[in-house]
């Protein structure tokens, strides 16, 4: 295996102020202490509900958010800290693609400028050279020449994803982190930026940290996968650990939401989903202390159930 950046007991957590002094009186434990590699030209992907913790996971990887707690090492230093991410050119090496490409991408500027900032800060270039790195950008992400001059409201949703992703490659990183890339876009879309993602990966060497509610969009894309709740993992394994072997019930519930498109086997998914909920009605709880942390998410099984509710009468 070889890694690109590891991720050891990262904790971001937001504290909540209230009262005449705005002091801070609780936190919210957006992330609580989370471990994974990503490796070099893979794409590790992390899924989980709205609120589980996904985005600040993210941000906290690129430098967009400040990290409470834990090692992010990349090139064998903790790059949580910015006066070593500045020493390693980390910013340029790890770039971000959000879900609402029309609020990521400046709408009152041209491609031209869209895509020729990142390069522009990065790279000392000539106007002509750096206009032409620009196309070859377009080129890359399968948009025409004459994109150049039109600004983000011009195209469709599709293509200012594509445009997004451009200007993520602009600066030749090693790792794309991936907020639910396709999630605003249709279904055949969503299909289209996937599979020219997945080939901008090969060509590139890239890595992905891919962010998705939905374990149906990310299939095809990750080697490995962590299913998020409350902050923290409740499962991580291969792709094929997750699609055909999963243990926790928060997963088995992620994989039963899929849409089966497959007619024949509709009835038989229905049945599975039904059962599935059910299972979650069971199970669902969290177990908290006497501080109110969780600590214990929900149960992987009835027997993980019993020990818990054996704990929690005090162990009688
Ligand atoms: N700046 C912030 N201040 C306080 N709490 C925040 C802040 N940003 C996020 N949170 C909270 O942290 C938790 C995790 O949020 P996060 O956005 O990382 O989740 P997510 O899994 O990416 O969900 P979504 O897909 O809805 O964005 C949520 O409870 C959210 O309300």
């Amino acid at each position: 295996m070889s890694e690109l950046i590891t991720i050891k007991d990262l904790k971001v957590h937001y504290p909540i102020r209230s009262g005449f002094f705005n002091r801070v009186t609780d936190h919210v434990f957006a992330v609580d202490g989370v471990d994974f590699i990503i490796e070099k030209g893979k794409t590790y992907g992390l899924v989980g509900e709205s609120g589980s913790g996904k985005s600040t996971t993210g941000k906290a990887i690129v430098g967009l958010e400040k990290v409470t707690s834990g090692e992010i090492i990349y090139e064998g230093q903790d790059v949580t800290k910015k006066s070593i991410r500045k020493s390693l050119d980390y910013n340029k090496d790890v770039q971000m693609i959000f879900q609402d490409s029309m609020s990521s991408l400046n709408p009152k500027k041209r491609v031209i400028d869209i895509i020729g900032e990142p390069i522009h800060n990065f790279e000392r270039l000539s106007d002509q050279e750096e206009k032409r790195k620009v196309q070859e950008m377009l080129d890359i992400v399968g948009m025409p020449t004459d994109a150049l001059y039109k600004y983000p409201h011009e195209f469709s949703g599709g293509q200012r994803q594509r445009l997004g992703v451009a200007r993520a490659v602009a600066t030749s990183p090693k790792l794309i982190v991936a907020d639910e890339p396709v999630s605003a876009l249709d279904l055949s879309v969503q299909a289209q930026v996937l599979n020219f993602m997945k080939h901008i990966q090969e060509q590139f060497g890239l890595s992905y940290l891919f962010i998705s509610h939905d374990l149906g969009v990310v299939k095809h894309m990750c080697d490995n996968l962590a299913i998020m709740h409350k902050g923290r993992f409740v499962e991580i394994g291969t792709r094929e650990d997750i699609y055909n072997n999963p243990q926790h019930i928060y997963t088995k519930r992620l994989l039963s939401a899929i849409p089966k498109i497959d007619v024949a086997n509709r009835e038989a998914h229905k049945t599975r989903r039904r059962e599935v909920e059910r299972e979650f009605q069971t199970l669902q709880r969290d177990y908290y202390d006497e501080n109110g942390r969780v600590y214990d998410l929900a149960p992987v099984s009835p027997s993980h159930l019993a020990a818990l509710l054996h704990l929690e009468s005090g162990g009688n």
